[in-house]
């Protein structure tokens, strides 16, 4: 996979928890009103694609365009069904590898676009299309067409060609009609779009309002970082090499990449994992360097007890390990998640304890107090690590799906958990041990807000540092409050 990012699990927390992802009824329902306002835009289809899509396109020859945007479709369609990108992708996870890289390039760059896509579409289309796979086919020419314009026509024949391999074909004269039109009407249609907010900017409006509140100054370069390609960072590990000596090894490789944080190493162009020196051997992991600053931060003594709350796939909790020896539980209310943590754990040569918990569960003991059920032994932690399940708002570039799935309500099912695990977690901490409260969100209810409301609710907590990355070229969005606890 290109430009993997283990660290990341944001989206995947959301579709799993009660504010899930559309359901493909749901779905159904936006697409057979008429086109919705810029405000309600957001995917929406009318028949979601297979589940059980092959992943070899029938008839097309595996180094074709037209297979790249055949597989590109199927990832696209499944978002527009209502699955994660991540989940589309693996629908061609073992297709022919001549085209999969092409083909995850353009179920990205359709997905991150796709307010210019959808209201493109909009103006081009009679009637909205029934056809989950035709929709996102013509989705991910249009990318293809605008980021790869020297060969339009080719790029249109190639999209009639992957036509051909959905419902026996019966879609290729729309698909060339549409396609064509666009290329005859690019101007206007450009031009139409530059005054929609939705098609320029590619993020819902809700969304957009909600930045230009909280960021009067820096959201349009927020947006602007947000619909960019992301960067790719590794992270030393310091168990197994140092970082001069893995940058060497770089460097040999022909492989450019410059220092970052305290243990990174950022690549000068994204390669795919497989090809990266040293990996299976454990020497790195892909971890963003807004995310390597948790480590940083909490940074707990050798020997220390530490609590790592929301910890799957793992990425922090490796970090903190590499840097420290120390006692860590693990814990993560997803059991496949959860068995990602020991995965990436053996791989790098470390070891924690992992438990399969919610943390936002607790039960009141016989003195009244609420302790959590079942996996805590009643001795406190030096340092907890909370990195909360959020809206992911900071990682968009990553995760473009995720900002057309969400939905404004999303907010305050996230701002309730993360308040509930808080509050569960705290009573665990030793006096003067420190909780790192983390999310790779940039909206303030789930950020500082959360926090003053934490703070107010407990007065033994202490807000000792506060950091707000906004994603930029380098890293990530993201925000840490470093709390200690004084009594
Ligand atoms: C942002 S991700 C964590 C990323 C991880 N710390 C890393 O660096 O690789 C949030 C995680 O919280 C987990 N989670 C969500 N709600 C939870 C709960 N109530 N209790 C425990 N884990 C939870 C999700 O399953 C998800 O794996």
């Amino acid at each position: 996979m290109l430009n993997s990012e283990p660290d990341f699990a944001g989206f995947s927390a959301l579709a799993h928890s009660s504010h899930r992802s559309p359901s493909p009824t749901a779905t159904a329902a936006a697409a057979s009103s008429s086109r919705p306002s810029s405000g309600a835009r957001r995917v929406r289809v009318a028949r979601p694609a297979d589940p059980a899509a092959p992943a070899t396109p029938p008839a097309l020859a595996p180094d074709s365009l037209a297979c790249s945007l055949w597989l590109g479709a199927q990832a696209v369609a499944a978002v527009l069904g209502g699955r994660s990108l991540d989940a589309g992708l693996a629908l061609f996870a073992n297709g022919p590898a001549t085209a999969r890289a092409a083909a995850q390039d353009a179920a990205y760059g359709a997905l991150r676009r796709y307010g210019a896509g959808d209201f493109i579409l909009g103006r081009l289309l009679q009637t909205p299309l029934s056809q989950a796979e035709v929709r996102a086919l013509l989705l991910v020419s249009l990318y293809r067409l605008e980021t790869w314009p020297e060969a339009p026509h080719t790029v249109v024949d190639q999209a009639v060609s992957a036509a051909g391999a959905f419902a026996g074909g019966a879609f290729r004269g729309l698909v060339n009609g549409v396609l064509r039109n666009y290329l005859r009407q690019r101007e206007d249609l450009l031009r139409a779009a530059a005054a929609d907010p939705v098609a320029t900017h590619w993020h819902p409006d809700w969304w957009l309002a909600r930045l230009q509140r909280a960021y009067p100054e820096a959201w349009l370069q927020i947006i602007a970082a947000g619909n960019s390609a992301p960067p790719m960072c590794l992270r030393v590990n310091r168990r197994r090499t140092t970082r001069a000596e893995y940058a060497q090894r770089l460097a040999e490789a022909g492989i450019a990449a410059r220092p970052v944080a305290e243990d990174g190493l950022l690549l000068e162009r994204p390669m795919p994992i497989d090809a990266v020196p040293g990996f299976a051997e454990g020497l790195v992991s892909v971890q963003d360097a807004g995310a390597q600053r948790a480590a940083e931060l909490l940074a707990p003594a050798a020997g220390a007890r530490v609590l790592d709350v929301c910890s799957a796939p793992g990425g922090k909790t490796a970090h903190l390990l590499e840097r420290q020896s120390l006692d860590l539980l693990a814990l993560d209310v997803q059991p496949a998640r959860l068995r990602r943590v020991g995965e990436t754990l053996a791989r790098l040569g470390l070891t924690a304890k992992t438990h399969l918990a919610d943390a936002s569960q607790a039960v009141v003991d016989q003195s009244g107090t609420p302790a959590p059920a079942g996996w805590w032994d009643g001795v406190p932690f030096d340092a907890i690590l909370v990195d909360a399940p959020c809206s992911a708002s900071g990682v968009v570039r990553r995760h473009p799906d995720a900002k057309w799935l969400r939905r404004a309500g999303d907010l305050r099912g996230f701002v309730h958990t993360q308040a509930a695990i808080l509050d569960v977690v705290w009573p665990l901490l030793a006096v003067g041990g420190k909780l790192l409260y983390a999310t790779c969100s940039i909206f303030p209810e789930e950020n500082g807000a959360q926090i003053d409301a934490f703070v107010c609710r407990h007065g033994d907590a202490e807000r000792v540092a506060e950091e707000r990355l906004l994603p930029q070229a380098e890293h990530d969005g993201f925000y840490y409050a470093l709390l200690r606890k004084t009594a």
